[in-house]
């Protein structure tokens, strides 16, 4: 993973056949290309009523509302090792939903990567409970709200 500000990076070994789940939608702009420079394979994960086989879900809660996440069943198998990728961490809600979805399914959540934080929704926090690394590569403020 490449970091910003301070630049560290970290080089992955190739992980041939080990998923990388991309969180739909915006997730599947960054997802797929970092699948396919470590050698993982791209595991979407994806909006309800999307995918056409046997799905598992995972609801969650947003700041704004709630929703869900949806999985192929069978996408992982026990004992794979996955990196979640995002391009945005608020709440936290979505990575936690997609990090207890791939745990149901028995793969284990390596870390997460978002290239941008709103530190102020303390999404990293929620995540802490899961005790994995979490990686962006830059933080953004929220905008005062208008009167
Ligand atoms: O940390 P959280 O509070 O869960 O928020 C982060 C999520 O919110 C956005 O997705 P959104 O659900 O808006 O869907 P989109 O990618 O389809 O725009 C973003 O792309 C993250 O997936
Ligand atoms: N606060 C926020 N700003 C931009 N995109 C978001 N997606 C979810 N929360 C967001």
């Amino acid at each position: 993973m490449i970091q910003g500000q301070n630049v560290s990076v970290k080089m992955y070994p190739p992980v041939q056949h080990q998923p990388e789940p991309g969180i739909e939608a915006r997730g599947f702009i960054f997802g797929p290309p970092i699948a396919l420079a470590i050698g993982a394979k791209f595991v979407p994960l994806r909006k309800p009523k999307k995918l056409p086989g046997e799905v598992i879900s995972e609801k969650y809660i947003l700041e704004y509302g709630s929703d869900c996440i949806e999985m192929h069943v069978g996408a992982v198998k026990s004992g794979d090792r996955a990196l979640v990728v995002d391009d945005l961490i608020a709440t936290g809600g979505t990575l936690c939903a997609a990090m207890n979805l791939l745990e149901r399914a028995g793969a284990e959540v390596v870390e997460c990567a978002c290239v941008i934080e709103v530190p102020d929704l303390k999404g990293r926090e929620r995540l802490r409970s899961h005790g994995k690394p979490l990686y962006v590569l830059v933080e953004s403020q929220l905008e005062p709200t208008l009167p």
